[in-house]
């Protein structure tokens, strides 16, 4: 039955109808009270199995409903307990691992139960929960667990909170490209990748390869870790102060909450990568892709061979020239003139907007437009070990390599380590499990809007370049001739690669 005392107060904002019946919650005789997004009850009978006032907040405790005949079947995944008492200061959470239950509301009639069912809807619509799903699994990513990951601890939540999906694997390197490309956008609320980065990754790209690439983006993307790093997932969770678990990354989908994502531009004349994490050129490049021939080994490989590069460090020579965001205008050496990496399009018809690359058929996303002639160039000068240029914080659960990234602050954090001794080298990798690396007086940290990466010789050789890797996709390589699985490389190493930013361009499912 719906409160009659309900909206008074003279409240200006419209206030939904709160809804208090008798009812038997759990067996036991209870009032139960739904106002705004909480769910509330208290016993009217004996109490029992120490059962007294517990409350559900809709928004952060709850997974789904059903209505059956007089029973509201509410499905729960609160933290530590199944619902709380209700907190002298009014907020609730706190630590723990979530864990599913199940509330039975039984109503005295099947009316008042359906009034009920069709409350919680509308309050869970004002919450922007997704109801349709494309999830995209990559059967082969990381410890090839995905399927799994899948059955196991993505479809049961995604189903318990009436979810309808579509599932599709992918079949082939760039698939998810293919799939993110022709898919139709209006039967989704969501693309969810159950995967490691790199599906994300290919979402992105394929995304702003269609006509329709302003709308397109806008589509919320969602990641299941089931790759070898995990970096954004951990960045997401991390930022918001949840644990790093299968769990919490298929809640926070349910939740429905968003946030805004830069999207950087990586351009070599015509050839463009659109990238959401990260680029690294030297050491850590060196160290990921040059490690995949002792994958024998297990995860020990990247500390075998981390050893094995210190030991041998390399230097490159080259120049990292850049336009400092506010604040780090100090850093580098003023240049007197640069020229864009990126070409005049041919067949681009759409001048004065340089978003679009247009030909006869299509219209997709080139970059942000920037007035080069704005821009403030300054530079560093190698050599150099190791450059991180990274739009989030984390490459992967155990590694922060921009502690102060944003998400959506239309900035790149570039973390430049300088020439330096062996032994520094080996402490700042060490450093970079929490961060603490950006501290070193051999490390350059600075924000950038825009920067340019001239990739020089390994020194002392007159023919050995390095690896430039983004978001886990090889884009140039100076250092071996490519073997024949090796996938062909965007760009040539040595000539410029240029990274701009749009600030917030795409959107991504996030705790908070
Ligand atoms: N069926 C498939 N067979 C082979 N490769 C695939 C298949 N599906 C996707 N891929 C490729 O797998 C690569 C890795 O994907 P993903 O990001 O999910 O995993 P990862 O664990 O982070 O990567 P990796 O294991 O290579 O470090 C992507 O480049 C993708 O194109």
């Amino acid at each position: 039955m719906a409160d009659p005392e309900a909206g008074a107060g003279g409240s200006p904002e419209p206030r939904e109808e709160t809804l208090v019946e008798p009812a038997r919650v759990n067996g036991s005789a209870a009032e139960a009270t739904l106002s705004g997004t909480e769910l509330a009850w208290r016993p009217t009978g004996p109490i029992r199995d120490g059962g007294g006032s517990r409350k559900l907040e809709l928004e952060s405790d709850v997974l789904g409903f059903q209505v059956e005949g007089r029973a509201l079947k509410v499905a729960t995944f609160a933290r530590g307990e199944e619902a709380r008492p209700p907190s002298p200061l009014g907020c609730g959470g706190g630590g723990g691992d979530r864990k599913r239950g199940e509330v039975v509301v039984e109503m005295e009639s099947e009316d008042a139960a359906q009034r009920w069912g069709d409350a919680i809807r509308d309050r869970f619509a004002t919450l922007g929960r997704p109801k349709r799903l494309l999830i995209i699994v990559n059967p082969y990513g990381g410890k090839r667990g995905a399927r799994k990951i899948f059955q196991t601890e993505v479809l049961p939540l995604i189903e318990a909170a009436g979810i309808h999906y579509i599932m599709q694997e992918t079949k082939h390197r760039l698939h998810a490209q293919e799939i993110a490309r022709s898919l139709d956008l209006r039967k989704y609320d969501g693309v969810i990748c159950v995967s490691g980065d790199g599906i994300l990754v290919e979402v992105v790209n394929g995304l702003l390869q269609r006509n329709d690439w302003s709308t397109a983006i806008k589509v919320p993307l969602g990641i299941i870790p089931a790759g070898t790093g995990n970096g954004m997932v951990q960045a997401l969770l991390h930022s918001s102060g949840e644990p790093f678990s299968m769990s919490n990354a298929v809640f926070a989908i349910i939740r429905g909450h968003k946030r805004a994502l830069d999207v950087t531009s990586v351009v070599q004349g015509k050839t463009k990568f659109f990238s959401v994490m990260m680029l690294t050129w030297g050491l850590v490049a060196d160290i990921d892709i040059e490690s995949e021939k002792f994958r024998w080994m297990g995860s020990a490989r990247i500390d075998f061979y981390s050893l094995l590069r210190v030991v041998n460090l390399r230097r490159y020579s080259g120049r990292i020239l850049f336009v400092p965001a506010p604040g780090y205008e100090g850093i580098g050496d003023p240049v007197e003139h640069t020229t864009s990496c990126k070409s005049n399009e041919a067949g681009n018809t759409n001048e004065g907007d340089t978003s679009n690359v247009c030909n006869n058929e299509t219209c997709t996303y080139s970059g942000p437009s920037v007035d080069e002639a704005d821009l403030e160039w300054r530079s560093l000068n190698g050599p150099f070990v190791n450059a991180w240029i990274s739009n989030i914080a984390f490459a992967s659960e155990g590694v922060m390599i921009a502690p102060q990234a944003q998400f959506a602050d239309g900035y790149l954090d570039a973390a430049i380590i300088k020439d330096c001794p062996r032994s520094v080298a080996l402490r700042l990798l060490l450093g970079m499990k929490d961060g603490s690396y950006i501290e070193s007086p051999y490390v350059e940290y600075f924000k950038v809007k825009a920067l340019r990466i001239e990739p020089g010789l390994r020194v002392g050789s007159s023919t050995i370049g390095g690896i430039i890797d983004a978001d886990g996709e090889v884009l140039a390589r100076g250092d071996v001739t490519r073997s024949g699985d090796e996938p062909e490389h965007l760009m040539a190493y040595g000539a410029p690669i240029q990274l701009t930013v749009d600030q917030g361009l795409a959107t991504i499912f996030s705790p908070r």
